[in-house]
């Protein structure tokens, strides 16, 4: 079905929305506003689902009624809706562990049918890869290092991990509720949107699916349509291995996503460059959406005289020339000493030969430029500066040659947007001071990298400035450490992701206090009529024993115990 089409057809189911009566089990059932439920387990007590009988209220969906039918809603619309006993026994099959265990669960990603593992197994004839290599001109083997090797990994971490994650989460007491309960419980958000965008898109968007899925939530996806092909295969390969129910594909441009940023989600999680990210957000403010927005920016990259130039520059040249420089976090731009300008384009064109021959436009590992559009913005930005390496291009071939400029300053054309492409200015400064004021007279970028053999230059950089992430004499590699939250800061975004960070990001943490109906003596100070000496108690409670370690804690719990037992023991005899 074509993007307009699928469109349409969304929108006329929801019009239907609460007449969609046409459950197998009772003709006269109506549904609304499902957005709350377990999507892995299909646990119907948890569902906020709404069923309406003909001479009933609105009430939850009792547990009989649940197994007939299930539906996913925007904004009183249905998107789409599936048959919950066949996603069950579809998930259950192959699935021997998981009886009685917590929801969610990560046997979605195990061996069962529709897992979402299979499709990234090494070795497989790969329509990603094939899609990805007319995109971008990627690797097979480039395909696999930088965008599915890290889903591999983050499928598996899921898998081991996810019991721990969607357990609750024991939390610290104040002596008032020593006796409770105390815990985090997370819970699935509900219905999440998330909007891709091309440069990686399988890691981008398949990414925030898989904590989506493991927070227990249902997903709609939508690729970027700027990278043609991809878009198309994951469209096709996608319902094929996930059920298209639960993460329904919806691909088109910019007005079918204006079309579904209309709709009310759970959640947006949005990757895209900062210009969007605010459209998205105003979007989202309509129904109060929460957001997640993996923006960009320009990452400044500073090389202190004191470091191994050869190695940081080999190092640079990796970040910034992978996928053709376009990646979210490759180094935009160089700052160093006047002194050391010419050793660092040296190093860096040794680099470039060292990775992608004399003639990158025949080297397979060297990628090309999205369109012809981006062609042209990053061709413009040539304007008015110096090339001192490569500068060669085909238009027709959307090839730029690995490419550095020499004494750029700073109101240049490169120096005014994020670059996205295989440009590296050289700005020369004269101190390290001058490189932290240069930074931080602009926008928060998401990735800032010093390259320096001194601690010292690293903890102020670290501590003068601010940035999504800090990468002292490496680049991009914080991006496959799942325990490292990802995202940017200010214009570089908000929200994180990445292992635990997904599923947290994209869970409710629900605080739970659950006390028992005894003990309400304890209660006495908070209850009418205040009087002072109430407040002193509760003072003390709250505030005083704030500071009381474990053992304190327990040892002033047994002072009021053998107190209380005095008292009680008194008032007996
Ligand atoms: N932080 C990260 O993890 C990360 C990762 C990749 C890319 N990026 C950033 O993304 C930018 C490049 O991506 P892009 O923005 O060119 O991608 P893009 O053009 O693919 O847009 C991203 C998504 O936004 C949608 N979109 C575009 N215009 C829209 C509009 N007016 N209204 C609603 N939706 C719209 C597109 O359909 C697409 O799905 C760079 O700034 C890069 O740094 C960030
Ligand atoms: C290990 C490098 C992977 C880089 C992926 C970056 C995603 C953002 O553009």
């Amino acid at each position: 079905m074509v993007a307009h089409e699928k469109q349409s057809s969304l929108r006329s189911k929801q019009k239907t929305d609460v007449t969609f009566g046409t459950l197998p089990c009772q003709a006269n059932a109506n549904f609304k506003s499902v957005f709350s439920f377990d999507p892995v387990r299909g646990c119907c007590e948890q569902t906020q689902a709404r069923v309406w009988v003909e001479g009933e209220a609105w009430n939850p969906i009792p547990a009989g009624r649940a197994s007939c039918g299930w539906d996913l809603t925007v904004e009183g619309g249905c998107l789409c809706a599936a048959d919950k006993d066949q996603l069950q026994r579809r998930r259950l099959s192959g699935c021997p562990d998981r009886e009685g265990s917590q929801r969610p669960n990560a046997d979605i990603f195990k061996g069962c049918p529709g897992s979402s593992r299979r499709w990234l197994e090494p070795g497989r004839p790969s329509k990603q890869a094939d899609a990805i290599k007319k995109d971008l001109n990627k690797s097979d083997v480039g395909t696999q290092l930088y965008e599915t090797l890290g889903l591999e990994g983050e499928i598996s971490l899921a898998i081991r991990k996810l019991k721990d994650w969607a357990a609750p989460r024991p939390v610290e007491k104040n002596l008032l509720t020593l006796s409770d309960t105390v815990y985090i419980q997370p819970e699935p958000l509900g219905v999440v949107l998330i909007i891709g965008a091309w440069n990686y898109p399988w890691a981008v968007t398949i990414q925030p699916l898989i904590g989506a899925i493991a927070a227990g939530n249902a997903a709609v996806v939508k690729p970027s349509e700027v990278c043609v092909h991809t878009a198309k295969v994951m469209e096709d390969l996608l319902p094929y291995y996930i059920d298209k129910e639960l993460y329904p594909v919806v691909t088109g441009g910019v007005s079918e996503t204006q079309e579904l940023l209309r709709q009310r989600f759970d959640h947006i999680f949005y990757t895209g460059n900062s210009m969007v990210g605010k459209v998205i957000m105003e979007a989202a403010a309509k129904h109060l959406t929460p957001v997640t927005l993996e923006l960009g920016g320009k990452s400044p990259c500073y090389i202190d005289k004191n470091c191994d130039i050869s190695i940081a520059c080999r190092r640079v040249a990796w970040g910034k020339y992978t996928n053709c420089g376009q990646t979210c976090i490759a180094p935009d731009y160089v700052l160093c000493d006047p002194s050391i300008q010419d050793q660092v384009i040296e190093e860096v064109k040794k680099s470039i030969k060292e990775f992608y021959t004399e003639k990158p436009n025949t080297c397979p590992d060297y990628g090309r430029i999205i369109n012809q559009r981006h062609f042209k913005r990053i061709m413009a930005m040539l304007d008015d500066s110096t090339i001192a390496v490569g500068g060669d291009n085909n238009e027709s071939d959307c090839y730029i040659a690995p490419t550095v400029l020499k004494d750029v300053k700073p109101e240049s054309k490169v120096m005014q947007e994020e670059i996205f492409g295989p440009l590296l200015p050289i700005l020369t400064i004269s101190s390290l001071d001058e490189a932290i004021k240069f930074i931080n007279r602009r926008e928060k970028p998401l990735a800032l990298y010093v390259f320096t053999a001194d601690d010292k230059v690293i903890n102020r950089m670290r501590d003068e400035t601010s940035s999504g992430g800090l990468l002292a004499n490496d680049c991009l590699v914080h991006y496959s450490v799942s325990s490292l939250p990802f995202g940017g800061v200010g214009n570089s975004g908000m929200g994180c992701y990445h292992g635990k960070h997904t599923f947290d990001q994209l869970s409710h943490l629900r605080s739970c206090l659950i006390k028992k109906l005894n003990m309400e003596g304890v209660n006495s100070m908070r209850y009418p009529p205040h009087t002072a000496k109430k407040l002193g108690w509760a003072r003390f409670f709250i505030l005083k024993t704030a500071d009381l370690g474990w053992i304190g804690k327990v040892a002033l719990l047994a002072v009021l115990v053998v107190a209380a037992a005095a008292v009680l023991q008194k008032y007996l005899q």
